[in-house]
């Protein structure tokens, strides 16, 4: 396997002050390699939208650090920075909110070609979006002069992702990105970025709480539960044999994705550990090895 690209070394991100303190991410460590996809699952508020903004340099850790290609990004080494910005391209959740609805679709292909691709002349910029476009599946004559409002929701998240692509990035953070679309359009969003991942060898961290959706786009799975990841390892492996209660949960739920577990009865498997999690200060427990790679972070006793 090739050598990760990016990492996250022991990442803790905390929110608030004394009694209102939240951790939303506790010493979170990742790897991402090129040509393979990672999927961070797990249910609302657990702390993945938090390791995306990480990632993206939204947010600065309380504590551990963010690598790329080996070398800690600090705050200060301005180049690195704006490498590692064109090299980490981030696809949002809702495809709408992320485009401009006054601008066409040329304009959002454009500018990042602008921005980073300095060199090249207004000719050679339309020549690209035309290939990105037909690099997402989409027809450039007929898509180019329109506006985000003009297409369909399926449409206007390949426009994102081609968006992403115009920047030649190595990583890209997907953050839930086929949720506010129809299931019909999905499965066509989910192949597209394992199409990208393939030919163009790029390392993906698909954010999810959807398993199904996960199992299909990715190699390796990390389950975070209350900011800490709690079960990580090769797909196969995880589903196939999870062993923290809280993969379990999500397994469960996978006949019915839109089922959340705020629904769930009280008395139940998750609510046990609602409990654990208000009354325990959470230590970090130890790392166990269960399967040649496959990882648990026991629940606290
Ligand atoms: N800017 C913030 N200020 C205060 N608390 C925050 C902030 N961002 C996140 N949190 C808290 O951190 C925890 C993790 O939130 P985060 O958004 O990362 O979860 P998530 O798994 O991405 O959830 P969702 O799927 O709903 O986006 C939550 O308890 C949340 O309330």
């Amino acid at each position: 396997m090739s050598q990760p690209i990016l990492q996250l070394d022991t990442v803790s991100k905390i929110f608030g002050e004394g009694a209102s303190q939240v951790y939303a991410a506790r010493n979170v460590s990742l790897s991402l390699t090129p040509g393979r996809t990672l999927a961070l699952v797990g249910e609302s508020g657990s702390g993945k939208t938090t390791v995306a903004r990480l990632i993206m340099r939204e947010y600065h850790p309380d504590s551990g650090q963010l690598l790329f290609r080996n070398e800690a990004l600090g705050k200060g080494d301005a180049k690195a920075i704006k490498a590692y910005r064109s090299a980490v391209q981030m696809v949002f959740q809702d495809p709408f909110a992320s485009l401009n609805p006054t601008h066409t679709i040329r304009y959002h292909l454009d500018r990042p070609l602008k921005l980073h691709q300095k060199q090249l002349s207004g000719a050679e910029r339309l020549a690209s979006a035309r290939e990105l476009l037909e690099r997402v599946k989409l027809d450039p004559d007929q898509l180019l002069a329109k506006f985000p409002h003009e297409l369909s929701g399926g449409q206007r998240q390949r426009i994102s992702i081609a968006r992403a692509l115009a920047v030649n990035p190595q990583v890209i953070v997907a953050d839930e990105p086929t949720s506010m679309l129809d299931v019909s359009v999905r499965l066509g969003i989910l192949n597209l970025l394992n199409d990208m991942k393939r030919e163009l060898g790029l390392a993906l961290l698909y954010i999810t709480h959807d398993i199904a959706t996960a199992r299909f786009v990715a190699e390796d799975i990390m389950v975070m539960y209350a900011g800490q990841v709690v079960e990580w390892g090769a797909m196969e492996s995880v589903l196939g044999n999870p062993q923290h209660p809280y993969t379990r949960l999500l397994l469960a739920a996978v006949p019915d994705p839109d089922r959340r577990f705020a629904d769930t009865p009280p008395g139940s498997e998750l609510d046990q550990i609602e409990t654990i999690r208000r009354n325990a200060a959470l230590p970090q427990p130890e790392t166990l090895q269960v399967g040649e790679n496959h990882f648990i972070r026991p629940m606290p006793a």
